[in-house]
């Protein structure tokens, strides 16, 4: 074996849908050593950045004469086209097959009724795309070792990995992780749009909000401290942020807000599933 497990994969490596999750996950592969040639994309619609791999190696939409049966087929199209296009992409699935799925919503059951093969449904989120994304996975009983070893160092290329053992847990995983960074990006946007509202010109409050999102975010990442401590460090005892959490801390507040948020997507997920 070697150090860097990308490098120990032999098979085929099949990506359906390079679109945003999907595109930023093969990024990370090629990124982390992956052998261009090891891998091939399916997807109607080739980004110039995913055709201009072609000539590092990665097979663009090849048929399955061309492709065989694959070792690993990653799918990454929408949770609603999965039935049409999990109806073609069968065809290179073999009963030695792995299957990961990073569509939200969609089970372990529809995967194997749609697909076949020995399947880990898995939810990453786009922080991937600079290598910090973070990953929950779960695989069926009929995967292997070296199928989810595989699996792990495919999604370990784009940040951290999380096993659980409960499917039924990646509806709220999903509603966390994998929608989250959309709720710190608006926390950017609506920081920005009240410095504004409170007389900064829409430049610099744009730069400043997105700056602290970053900053703060970096902080948590490099601290060993839990949030409420980081958080309590900028509030001086009745100073300007300890009026600012008033508000935000408040009834209804953030708390209740982000029950309610993250409630919709988990509902949303299992809606996907239908
Ligand atoms: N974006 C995110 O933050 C995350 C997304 N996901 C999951 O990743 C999946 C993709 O999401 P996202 O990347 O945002 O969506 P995108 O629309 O950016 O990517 C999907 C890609 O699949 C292509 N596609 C459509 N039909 C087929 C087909 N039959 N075969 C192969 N490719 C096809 C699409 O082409 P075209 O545009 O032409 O239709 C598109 O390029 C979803 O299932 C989502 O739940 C998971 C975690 C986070
Ligand atoms: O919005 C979505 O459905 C996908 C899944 C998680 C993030 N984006």
């Amino acid at each position: 074996m070697a150090n860097n497990p990308l490098q120990d994969i032999t098979g085929t490596i099949l990506l359906a849908g390079a679109g945003k999750m999907g595109g930023a996950m093969l990024t990370g592969w090629l990124a982390g050593g992956l052998d261009p040639r090891r891998v091939a994309v399916v997807d109607p619609h080739l980004s110039p950045e995913i055709t201009a791999l072609a000539a590092k190696g990665v097979a663009l939409n090849p048929d399955v004469t061309a492709a065989g049966k694959v070792e690993t087929l990653v799918v990454a199209v929408k949770p609603q086209m999965f039935r049409e296009a999990g109806a073609k992409l069968k065809a290179f699935v073999s009963d030695q097959t792995s299957v990961v799925s990073i569509m939200a919503g969609t089970t372990i059951a529809s995967l194997e009724e749609v697909c076949g093969g020995a399947v880990v449904r898995a939810m990453p989120n786009t922080p991937a795309a600079i290598g910090r994304g973070i990953t929950v996975a779960v695989a069926a009983n009929n995967v292997s070792a070296v199928q989810r070893a595989v699996a792990d160092a495919l999604l370990r290329a784009t940040g951290s990995v999380e096993w659980v053992e409960d499917e039924s847990l990646m509806d709220a995983v999903t509603a966390v992780s994998g929608s989250g960074p959309a709720y710190v990006f608006l926390l950017a946007e609506e920081l920005a749009r009240a410095g504004v509202e409170a007389g900064l010109p829409e430049t610099l409050a744009t730069k400043l909000a997105r700056e602290t999102v970053a900053g703060s975010g970096e902080l948590l990442h490099r601290s060993e401290l839990p949030s409420a401590t980081l958080r309590q460090n900028v509030t001086s005892p009745g100073g300007t942020t300890a009026a600012a959490l008033g508000v935000l801390m408040g009834e209804p507040g953030l708390r209740e807000l982000m029950i309610r948020a993250v409630a919709a997507a988990t509902k949303r997920s299992k809606e996907l599933a239908k």
